[in-house]
């Protein structure tokens, strides 16, 4: 039977009195992965931190819904941080995380304060164990790393510190926001193949934000896509980026450029919903082809499809799937 490890049930996130997130469902299963997509401000970090319950730093809590993760009511940040998930059951790679590393701090001093702050020396010096986590994340010569600076590391080494870092407490859940970008193409492979792998093989759980919807075809099984702070459609990765049934993830296809595709990229026109303004409906109607005044009456609740998907979109009974969009994903 599969184990839940991560449960979001209707979760709304709140800064400065603004909800900024709605209505976030979402399941994670032991050694599974999910992956969010959408475009910039869709909410898809906030979602992240409120995961890993690092909302607070930013003035920012949940605010409706409910969060458990390993089976704990986490919904306050204050039960959060009391259950001590953090590094052990969860972990949270920050979107830039690469650039925190402290320069003046040799690598092996950031991942055995990490090891020593986990207690997550599994019984063997902490330096041994920073030897073996820099092994694992594919660092060739990993004492001489553990000697460097994060100056002498390139893009891609310092993204496998991080990683080392992350699990240095050996998670059950990682959260990877955009680990991929500013890297350039071989490099963001060989950093998805690492987290495939920590995935498959660890049998950790893994969460992965991207606005690439490659980079999630490539690692996850399902996906969650959000625009305007809700997610609008969620399914296994296979349907929902084969026979897409939200127009904003069609529209997110059909922008979409591949080696190979010979269609006419078509952008999506308008200007993203902001928190500022929600629209009174749906918040991707001023955008839609489809949209009809019915899509401005009412914000659409997510509607079960079928098992493996669901859609938040008024007319999707009505509007017959584009499967070419979905083709070249
Ligand atoms: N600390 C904050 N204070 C106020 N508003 C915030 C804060 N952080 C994020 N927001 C707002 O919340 C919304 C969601 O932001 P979030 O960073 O989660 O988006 P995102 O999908 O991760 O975008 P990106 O891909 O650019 O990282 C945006 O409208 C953003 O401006």
């Amino acid at each position: 039977m599969t184990e839940t490890l991560l449960h979001a049930s209707n979760v709304a996130i709140e800064i400065a009195g603004l909800e900024l997130v709605s209505q976030v469902n979402l399941k994670v299963d032991k050694g599974g992965s999910v992956g969010i997509v959408g475009e910039t401000g869709s909410g898809k970090s906030l979602t992240c931190r409120a995961f890993a319950g690092s909302l607070a730093v930013l003035g920012g809590r949940i605010s409706r819904g409910t969060l458990s993760l390993a089976g704990r009511n986490v919904t306050s940040p204050r039960a959060h941080a009391e259950a001590g998930l953090y590094g052990r059951v969860v972990t949270l790679m920050p979107q830039n995380s690469m650039s925190a590393l402290n320069p003046l701090m040799r690598i092996g001093t950031h991942l055995t304060e990490t090891i020593k702050a986990l207690d997550a020396d599994g019984g063997i010096a902490p330096k041994v164990r920073a030897t073996e986590l820099l092994d694992r994340v594919g660092l060739r010569e990993p004492e001489r790393v553990l000697r460097q600076y994060a100056h002498q590391l390139s893009g891609g080494m310092r993204q496998r510190v991080m990683i080392a870092l992350a699990i240095a407490g050996r998670p059950h859940l990682l959260i990877a926001d955009e680990p991929t970008t500013a890297l350039d193409v071989s490099v963001q492979k060989e950093i998805l193949e690492l987290l495939r792998r920590l995935n498959h093989e660890e049998n950790m759980g893994l969460i992965l934000v991207s606005h690439d919807l490659g980079v999630v075809k490539a690692a996850t099984q399902s996906v969650a896509v959000m625009y305007g702070g809700m997610v609008v459609e969620h399914g296994t990765t296979e349907t929902v980026l084969r026979h897409p049934r939200h127009p904003y993830t069609q529209a997110l296809l059909r922008a979409r450029p591949a080696i190979g595709r010979t269609e006419r990229l078509i952008g999506i026109p308008g200007i993203p919903a902001s928190p500022d303004a929600w629209p009174s409906g749906c918040r991707f109607a001023p955008r839609c082809p489809h949209a009809l005044t019915q899509c401005n009456a009412s914000v659409p609740a997510l509607e079960t499809l079928d098992a493996h998907h669901v859609v938040a979109c008024c007319r999707v009974h009505e509007l017959t799937t584009d499967d070419r969009v979905g083709a070249s994903a």
